[in-house]
């Protein structure tokens, strides 16, 4: 069988802001094609660590590799979509033109653009809601639309901060199948969350808090070396004394 190889590798990074000191010596692998889960409160530095990746900043010391290239770099922009904690929408607009700015910044034009529009909302469960302004979409709809926007371009690493946020259960379900789905296809997918039923469905975790990275393996692993029956029971091993 084939070794999956690693396309994110984060060196040794450490962040500072001012003289708080948000993320501490992380090192960490992300392989090709798994749904790597990032768990920890909220303040641990998961989303300054996320945005790294994305290229939207860099760390104070240490180096962060996606597919052996030094993050940031502009070569790497088409491989990767992020999905921000708060949704960046045109809200005076309709999903279609929110769509079509987005694809048009990703080069994408003609005949290609609009198949990819149809394929992200059919994905996300919006295509019946196209022509709405995004100012009449609920908060749910919002984050299924600013996740097919981070899809349109079809990234090999999907980084999603908190995807799921104020979303039901019904419909976290499905977004659960597309993620599954993209990672069948090959996608690697990066998602923070601070839910535990969440963390289950990730093939890895790491657990992080207060910027240190703590521990990392799969849901069961965690839970077996600590002899936990729950994520939530591990993360307290982990992270208690
Ligand atoms: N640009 C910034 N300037 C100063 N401090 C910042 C900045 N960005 C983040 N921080 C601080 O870094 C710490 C970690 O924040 P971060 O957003 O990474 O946490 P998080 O784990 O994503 O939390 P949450 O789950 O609430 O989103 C927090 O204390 C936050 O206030």
């Amino acid at each position: 069988m084939e070794a999956t190889k690693a396309c994110i590798s984060i060196r040794h990074v450490s962040k500072k802001f001012g003289k708080q000191q948000v993320l501490k010596e992380i090192s960490l692998e992300i392989m090709e094609g798994e749904i790597f889960g990032l768990l920890g409160p909220s303040g641990a530095g998961k989303t300054t660590l996320v945005k790294q990746l994305a290229g939207l900043d860099i760390p104070t010391s240490g180096e962060n590799f996606l597919f052996e290239e030094k993050m940031p770099s502009l070569k790497l922009i088409e491989k990767i979509g992020y999905m921000a904690q708060s949704d960046a929408l045109y809200e005076e607009l309709s999903a279609k033109e929110n769509l079509q700015f987005f694809s048009a910044l990703y080069g994408l034009k003609g005949k290609n653009q609009q198949q990819r529009i149809e394929e992200v909302m059919k994905l996300v469960q919006l295509s019946n809601h196209l022509h709405k302004p995004v100012s009449n979409y609920s908060g749910g709809m919002k984050r299924r639309l600013s996740l097919a926007i981070a899809l349109l371009h079809e990234p090999k690493i999907l980084i999603l901060d908190e995807p799921t946020v104020g979303i039901d259960p019904v419909l976290r379900k499905s977004i659960w199948e597309a993620f599954n789905e993209l990672k069948n296809k090959g996608t690697t997918l990066i998602v923070t969350t601070h839910v535990m039923d969440e963390a289950e469905k990730c093939d890895r975790l790491g657990l992080i808090r207060d910027g240190r990275l703590i521990a990392v393996g799969t849901p069961e692993e965690l839970k077996g070396k600590t002899n936990s029956a729950t994520i939530e029971e591990a993360f307290l091993v982990y992270g208690g004394a």
